[in-house]
């Protein structure tokens, strides 16, 4: 039933009823689904809220990330930098100390002394003041400590040891005397040290790498305006006689030639150094370079020793003469570069010396240890400095008690039976670190020289 305006009740039919009915349905349906948005919505919100903190947090976190990142990067740039510092540092304050410097390589053992490698006679300590720098020769169970300006592990790669030397090399393009000798035992690696092995692209020696990385800045200074003329010169010392390596003449020697005059050692007031009748060669790459030092190393004295199969029986010297001038700047400057490879340092008894071999082997102790009494006079500032007592000596005069940057290079086997032998070269080797020489000085100047060089 319905009720009217004026209060009489119409009867409800049954259609009337059942939409009455329908629509009240529809009405609850509504209420309870507006109830589930309500209830969804809030949950959507909630989510929302919550997907946004993540997202917050995922941001802050990306961001912290890209932060730590940069900070890593920052700080790994700081070590290098540090790093870069330390060596240019230290450089600085073994120039201004003098010294000669000193680079110790251990090389590995070889396969025929297997055996004898059960007991170590060479270790390397890990503090932190002596690590890359300092050596243990263990000698009846005791070890006995050195410490050099660096120390290279039998592990060490030939690019390792050059990456060191590189800057060194790199000042003669400067104007600077450089000069780097490989002193040691027979056997001890200073060849491998020096050249390294032919042919090998990874084994190649300082000399090489010195000949490549020059002729490379060469050509990069081309482009500020440097023009360079660079000459070689290579002569070895055998039993007290200069013998040059690039003559044409093959028995070219003081000794052969009968004229006393023919390759005589002479010091300018500069301090270069000039050898009369000596072959110098212009070269304008490192090509050129390896051609004239594969010339020499056939013309070189080598013989076979107990101690190695290939021994060095004189002492080779390599000189690079560096002359370069800048036109737009006015400047000229004459570097030298000079990389020697000593006889072996082994003693008579070990050597198994015999006739020749004994001569040879006598006349290579008497130029080093004429080489250790310049090296004691300049440590102990002796006035009179015995630098003519050898050729070795008199020819490396302004290396050892002049203005150059000069290193040497101990090389030690890190054989047990090597030991006594380790130890007389560390130990000289200690000495020589030890010796002043005078502060480097550049060679050059704001006025035009002759254009080719005057030495020889
Ligand atoms: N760092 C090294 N890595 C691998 N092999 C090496 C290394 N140093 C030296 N050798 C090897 O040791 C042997 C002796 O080395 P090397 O001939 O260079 O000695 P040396 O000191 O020049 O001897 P000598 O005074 O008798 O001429 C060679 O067979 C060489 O290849």
């Amino acid at each position: 039933m319905v009720g009217t305006a004026n209060g009489s009740r119409t009867p409800v039919t049954p259609r009337q009823a059942f939409s009455i009915a329908t629509c009240a349905l529809q009405t609850d349906t509504i209420i309870r689904l507006q109830d589930q948005l309500a209830t969804a919505e809030k949950k959507l919100e909630i989510s929302d809220l919550s997907s946004v903190e993540t997202r917050t947090g995922y941001e802050e976190q990306k961001k912290l990330n890209a932060e730590l990142q940069i900070r890593l990067a920052e700080a790994e740039a700081k070590v290098i930098d540090g790093e870069v510092l330390r060596k240019k540092l230290h450089n600085t304050i073994q120039e201004l100390k003098g010294n000669i410097r000193v680079f110790c390589r251990v090389r590995p053992l070889l396969s025929d002394e297997g055996a004898e490698s059960e007991t170590k006679s060479i270790t390397f300590p890990t503090t932190t003041e002596a690590l890359g720098r300092g050596i243990e020769v263990v000698q009846h169970g005791q070890p006995i400590p050195f410490m050099f300006d660096k120390v290279f592990m039998p592990q060490s790669s030939q690019e390792e040891v050059f990456t060191e030397v590189s800057q060194l090399v790199q000042s003669a393009l400067d104007g600077y005397k450089v000069c780097i000798f490989a002193y040691g035992q027979t056997g001890s690696g200073k060849t491998h040290t020096m050249m390294g092995t032919p042919g090998s692209y990874d084994d190649k020696g300082l000399i090489p790498r010195s000949l490549e990385q020059i002729f490379e800045a060469r050509q990069k200074l081309k482009e500020q305006g440097w023009k360079y003329e660079m000459q070689v010169s290579m002569l070895e010392i055998y039993n007290e006689t200069i013998r040059d390596l690039l003559s044409s003449n093959k028995s070219s020697s003081t000794e052969s030639s009968g004229n006393k005059q023919q390759y005589a050692i002479k010091h300018d007031a500069n301090g270069n150094t000039h050898v009369s009748d000596l072959t110098i060669v212009d070269v304008r790459s490192s090509k050129e370079v390896s051609f004239l030092l594969n010339r020499a190393a056939q013309s070189r004295s080598v013989g076979r020793t107990q101690m190695n199969e290939q021994s060095s029986r004189s002492h080779f010297v390599f000189t690079l003469r560096i002359s370069g001038v800048n036109e737009t700047m006015e400047q000229q400057v004459q570097g030298i570069l000079n990389l020697i490879d000593l006889a072996g340092s082994e003693r008579l008894s070990k050597s198994g010396s015999t006739g020749d071999r004994l001569r040879e082997t006598q006349a290579i102790n008497k130029s080093l240890s004429s080489l250790s009494d310049v090296i004691f006079a300049l440590a102990k500032k002796e006035e009179h400095i015995p630098f003519r007592n050898s050729k070795l000596t008199y020819l490396l005069q302004p290396c050892l008690g002049g203005d150059s940057k000069t290193l040497m290079v101990v090389n030690v086997s890190p054989a047990p039976s090597s030991v006594n032998e380790s130890l007389c070269s560390l130990r000289f080797a200690a000495r020589v670190n030890a010796c002043e020489i005078s502060i480097p000085r550049r060679q050059t100047s704001m006025r035009y020289l002759e254009p080719r060089l005057s030495y020889g």
